[in-house]
């Protein structure tokens, strides 16, 4: 199942932020190690109880005149409308309830989507609580006050997010055909990928209305299976500044990976691999979903016998985070090494979802303490008592330990690559949890 998308919508000044920023800084749990990967404050993963979703800024309003504001806030909740599951509004109770509010929550009650409506700067409930009810007047249900600052109603915030969330987001009929992303930089090719595959005969069928209004999902079969490739090429909207472009583009880059099982990162071979690049496919990679790097325009590459090695080893430098990424060589425009696309998208998937049973995986790892003692400090070696494999998509592993304190990085690593060596897992990254033997799962 995907992780619901909440989204963030509000005035300049609200203090949208500083929500942000609570909620981002203390109860995410972010993969920190992934190089390349800047953490502004567009998205972030946040846990709330046993629930789990991604948070989006639509942000990025100047504040200037008030037609502007208006006009950037209609096109920052369209955003909203467009990718999230969950709307939060949020308001402002000192500087009260203003007219752009109530056009933005008229258009947000006609989108349909769940609004959880919020009352931000209530520091004192006692001053300000007859002017949060006046908040009921926008007409899309009971405003909720809480202070970002103070950190206060944040939990009965998020009790009432989780509270929209889709039961069980996989009544889609269509969920058990495999759902790959195809994501990248804008010009890399990324259309006429989509479109080469919809165009040949033995690839056609239909196109289905995407969830969101511009992203449409294309089902497409190849030797009798079928896939769904979100795209999200054409993400230019027009008259929109380069900063703002950006964060729509990150945003729904974000949204696609979050519903994928496989990511097929296009890269560009005319331009080389770029940090550009690594900041996209980073994306997935903290997601925990198949990757696929898909080298396009190889037709315009001029070729000698070294070409390949010379691509793969400064893809593989750029993209150090992600040495289990599968790379393939294509041409969006000749069709050439399309199969073998599918291919490596096939592989990935059964990799994301293989199973290990636990006495072949404990042969391995004791296999592994033997070459390489596990580490010590002041004394006290680490033990490993066993390991187990407690989930797929990614397959995750938890490790039985005396001490955690004493399990290094560097010696995880180690035991994941025995672990590959062993499995493969080509196309998917591995987690990997240390507990302390007798503690709860
Ligand atoms: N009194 C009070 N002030 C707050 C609270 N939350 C935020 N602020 C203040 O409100 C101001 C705006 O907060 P931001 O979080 O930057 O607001 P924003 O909505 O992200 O603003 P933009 O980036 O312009 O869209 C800052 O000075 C915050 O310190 C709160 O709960 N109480
Ligand atoms: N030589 C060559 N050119 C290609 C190939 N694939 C795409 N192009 C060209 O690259 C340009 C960009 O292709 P698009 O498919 O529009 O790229 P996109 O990633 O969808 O771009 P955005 O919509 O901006 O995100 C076009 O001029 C294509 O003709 C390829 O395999 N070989």
């Amino acid at each position: 199942m995907s992780k619901p998308v909440v989204a963030i919508v509000g005035r300049p000044n609200v203090g949208k932020s500083t929500l942000f920023n609570a909620l981002a800084g203390e109860m995410i749990s972010i993969v920190k190690d992934t190089p390349g990967v800047t953490r502004d404050r567009i998205y972030a993963d946040v846990t709330w109880l046993d629930k789990s979703f991604t948070l989006i800024d639509t942000g990025g309003i100047e504040p200037d005149s008030g037609d502007i504001i208006l006009s950037q806030m209609r096109e920052q909740a369209q955003i909203a409308i467009d990718t999230a599951d969950v709307i939060v509004f949020i308001t402002d109770v000192q500087q009260g309830l203003v007219d752009s509010d109530a056009k933005v929550a008229d258009m947000l009650r006609r989108s349909q989507k769940p609004v959880v409506l919020v009352v931000n700067k209530v520091d004192s409930v006692q001053k300000y609580m007859m002017d949060v009810y006046e908040f009921y007047n926008l007409g899309i249900g009971e405003p909720i006050a809480i202070s970002a600052a103070n950190r206060t109603g944040i939990g009965d915030m998020l009790d009432e997010i989780v509270k929209e969330f889709p039961e069980d987001a996989d009544t889609d009929e269509d969920d058990d055909i495999p759902k790959i992303a195809v994501v990248g930089k804008p010009n890399v090719g990324k259309s006429s990928l989509i479109n080469k595959l919809l165009g040949e005969d033995r690839v056609i069928v239909s196109d289905i209305a995407g969830t969101t209004r511009d992203a449409v999902d294309a089902k497409v079969k190849w030797k009798d299976r079928e896939y769904i490739f979100i795209d999200t090429a054409g993400l230019r909207r027009k008259g929109k500044i380069k900063e703002e472009l950006e964060r729509y583009s990150v945003i729904r880059t974000v949204t696609a990976v979050e519903r994928a099982d496989v990511v097929v990162v296009v890269i560009d071979a005319t331009e080389g691999v770029t940090e550009q690049d690594a900041k996209i496919a980073g994306i997935a990679h903290e997601r925990g979903k198949g990757v696929v790097i898909a080298v396009n325009k190889w037709d315009a590459v001029e070729k000698d016998d070294k070409t390949i090695y010379k691509h793969t080893n400064r893809i593989r430098e750029v993209l150090a985070y992600m040495p289990y990424a599968e790379l393939v060589f294509i041409s969006a425009k000749s069709g050439q090494r399309l199969p073998r696309l599918f291919e490596t998208i096939d592989a990935v998937i059964e990799n994301q979802t293989l199973r290990i049973q636990t006495g072949v995986l404990n042969e391995i790892l004791s296999e592994a303490v033997a070459m390489q003692q596990p580490p010590s400090d002041r004394g006290k070696r680490l033990k490993i008592f066993y390991m187990t494999q407690v989930g797929v998509k990614p397959p995750t592993f938890v490790i039985f330990v005396n001490d955690k304190e004493l399990m290094h990085f560097s010696y995880t690593r180690y035991i994941e690559n025995k672990v590959r060596d062993a499995f493969g897992f080509r196309g998917t990254s591995l987690k990997f949890i240390i507990r302390e033997r007798g503690e709860k799962s």
